[in-house]
């Protein structure tokens, strides 16, 4: 009989801890942990919420009659950590550092290595993140700008669309390492990548360019942008707001929902359908931008995260690029689930597993 692992996964957002246990690919239990806002007010730093929300964590498992001893590994999400290649990473004490020093920015998925760490020292197992947002595969042309001091940066949703790729190989019958995939997460922030060979070789980092999203405001004219900064009216935090977090759908229709955009079409909104319908067409411009770096020789163009459920939007992307190859669609995104096959994949010797310096 096949060995089985039991994984613990911890996915920490800035107001939930999600978690999950694993018996192989078959889930036993899945919990959303909240915290309120008035929990979180005594943090002044969110590493500061390391003890809090690992005990959070345990406890879930004693409700679920899970003991840690019980664990063959635990993951967390890996966050911004330094650029780096996509794969299953042990956490160890260099990027324990960097996770709680917020070596790039701030965030609460730091908190997921930490604890994964916490969590299994306890029971003397590995610990591990998957692919984090800053992992970095860049092709040098892909870095360069027109101004010299600034580089364009590998920052995406690397957890799900490097899990959805390779589902998406194992759904062709190919090896992961033969395709050509345009990848696009359609979430609050939209990513619009191209892996070639399994790495992701270039990408539009959905807080700083490409194609606006439900909360962000993607590429926009940077003459009017730097006057807008200058103006007097805005402070650096507000102008950081416009650009990520209030940009984008939130900006032009007050909401980041889908469904509640395409309630406004279906009753006649005429100022919703065109914005919509511009976010759909920018991210086929994009799709199209990303099919010149492997001139055009594209496997598949797939589409996932929450929005990828809209026929609407998903319809609108297709007609605009299926002329360069077959639109798959892989809806939603299950996170906890990547995280647990990236465990997995290093756990039955598929993969071996990063060591992060
Ligand atoms: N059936 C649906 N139709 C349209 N939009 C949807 C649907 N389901 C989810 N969404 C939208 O998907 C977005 C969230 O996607 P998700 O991948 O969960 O985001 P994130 O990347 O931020 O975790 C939201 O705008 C949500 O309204
Ligand atoms: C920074 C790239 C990944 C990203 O935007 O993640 P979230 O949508 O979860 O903030």
């Amino acid at each position: 009989m096949k060995h089985q692992y039991k994984i613990l996964a911890i996915n920490p957002g800035s107001t939930s801890t999600k978690i999950a246990v694993y018996a192989d690919e078959t889930c036993l239990f899945e919990e959303t942990i909240r915290h309120s806002a008035e929990e979180l007010a005594p943090f002044a730093r969110i590493n500061d919420q390391y003890e809090f929300r690992r005990q959070l964590v345990e406890k879930a498992l004693t409700a679920h009659n899970v003991k840690i001893e019980e664990l063959s590994a635990v993951v967390g999400r890996g966050g911004p950590l330094k650029p780096i290649p996509s794969g299953t990473y042990i956490v160890n004490d260099t990027m324990c550092e960097d996770l709680r020093t917020g070596v790039q920015a701030e965030h609460a998925s730091n908190l997921g290595g930490l604890i994964a760490r916490g969590i299994a020292d306890q029971a003397g197992i590995p610990a591990f993140i998957v692919d984090p947002v800053s992992v970095d595969e860049f092709e040098p042309l892909a870095r360069i700008t027109g101004i010299p001091e600034i580089q364009r940066r590998s920052l995406f949703h690397a957890l799900n669309l490097k899990a959805v790729a390779h589902r998406v190989a194992c759904d062709l019958g190919r090896d992961y390492h033969s395709l050509n995939l345009i990848m696009v997460h359609l979430g609050g922030g939209i990513s619009v990548g191209i892996q070639q060979g399994g790495r992701m070789i270039d990408v539009a980092n959905p807080n700083e360019t490409g194609p606006f999203s439900p909360e962000r405001a993607g590429a926009v004219p940077t003459g009017d942008l730097v006057k807008m900064c200058y103006s007097g009216k805005y402070t650096l935090e507000q102008m950081k707001k416009k650009l990520v977090g209030s940009g984008g759908l939130v900006a032009h229709l007050g909401t980041n929902d889908g469904r509640e955009i395409e309630r406004r079409i279906n009753a006649g909104d005429k100022y919703a359908a065109l914005v919509y319908e511009a976010m759909a067409y920018q991210v086929a411009k994009e799709i199209g931008a990303m099919a010149t770096v492997v001139s055009g020789k594209v496997d598949a163009i797939v589409l996932t995260g929450g929005l990828a459920h809209s026929k609407l939007l998903t319809g609108w992307i297709s007609d605009r690029v299926r002329f360069i190859a077959d639109v798959l669609i892989y809806p939603g995104e299950d996170e906890l689930k990547a995280l647990v096959e990236g465990a997995l994949r290093v756990l039955r010797g598929e993969e071996e597993a990063k060591i992060y310096r």
